[in-house]
């Protein structure tokens, strides 16, 4: 089936009021490109103005905490990022697993939680290098994502990014055999797990070092349904021609 691709930003700990600008210029080019839904999942300093700042498309925070309130300092609650004006989150990015000692169960909580408080949900999965190397990539991103995924999850609120950890932030790219063999092994995880009809209307991301050069080609490989950006969602130069690769593919 086709599936409507989704370009989302995360800004990580980047951004002052003083970027908010590219929010507006990001939101204006998402505008004119609503074949493909657009986000940027903002640091929660931000969420609020930058939800102000762009009718064009949704804002979303980098992670939930699975309760509703309580003493848990540095988290940020499902019901905090709605009333900021964000409509999802990311959760089980590999920066959050590693600095957070986050599990896969404990990623499953925030994601039931995101999807059960009405946000809608990126889910992080991907392999080290070593692993990657090893030749057990695919073995366990999959079981990495049969052990994260929420029970009975709505598919249309539910995206999974696939975002190698050797190539965030590196400039190393997956290349567009390795992209195709671990979405369609990912596709096939999620058949698994919840029905073929279910997996079918879940959206497969790419994240790593995806650029306005890269994005076409990443965009083209099967079961590719759009991208988790880091540093190229910094600014509208940079972001906008991610959008559009991803607007025309979806003609
Ligand atoms: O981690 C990422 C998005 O969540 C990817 O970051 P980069 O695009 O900077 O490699």
């Amino acid at each position: 089936m086709a599936r409507r691709m989704l370009v989302a930003g995360n800004w990580k700990m980047h951004g002052l009021g003083a970027d908010l600008g590219e929010v507006t210029m990001i939101s204006m080019a998402a505008e004119k490109n609503r074949r493909v839904d657009t986000a940027l999942c903002m640091p929660a300093t931000l969420l609020h103005r930058a939800a102000a700042a762009a009718p064009g498309f949704d804002i979303g925070g980098q992670d939930v905490h699975p309760e509703k309130g309580g003493a848990h300092t540095g988290e940020i609650s499902v019901d905090m990022i709605k009333d900021a004006g964000g409509a999802l989150t990311i959760v089980g990015h590999s920066e959050r697993r590693e600095a957070c000692g986050q599990s896969d169960g404990d990623i499953a909580a925030r994601a039931a939680a995101a999807l059960s408080g009405g946000l809608h949900v990126i889910l992080c999965v991907g392999e080290s290098l070593d692993v990657r190397e090893a030749g057990n990539a695919v073995e366990r991103v999959t079981s990495q994502l049969k052990a994260s995924l929420p029970a009975d999850p709505d598919p249309n609120r539910l995206a999974i990014a696939y975002e190698p950890i050797w190539a965030i932030g590196t400039g190393k790219v997956a290349g567009p055999e390795e992209i195709g063999e671990m979405h369609s092994a990912l596709r096939g995880a999620l058949s698994e797990s919840l029905g073929a009809e279910c997996a079918d209307k879940v959206r497969i991301l790419y994240g790593g070092s995806v650029n306005g050069d890269n994005a076409e080609t990443i965009f083209a490989v099967d079961n590719v349904d759009g991208a988790l950006v880091g540093g190229a969602s910094l600014s509208a130069a940079k972001f906008v021609p991610i959008i559009e690769a991803a607007s025309a593919r979806s003609v």
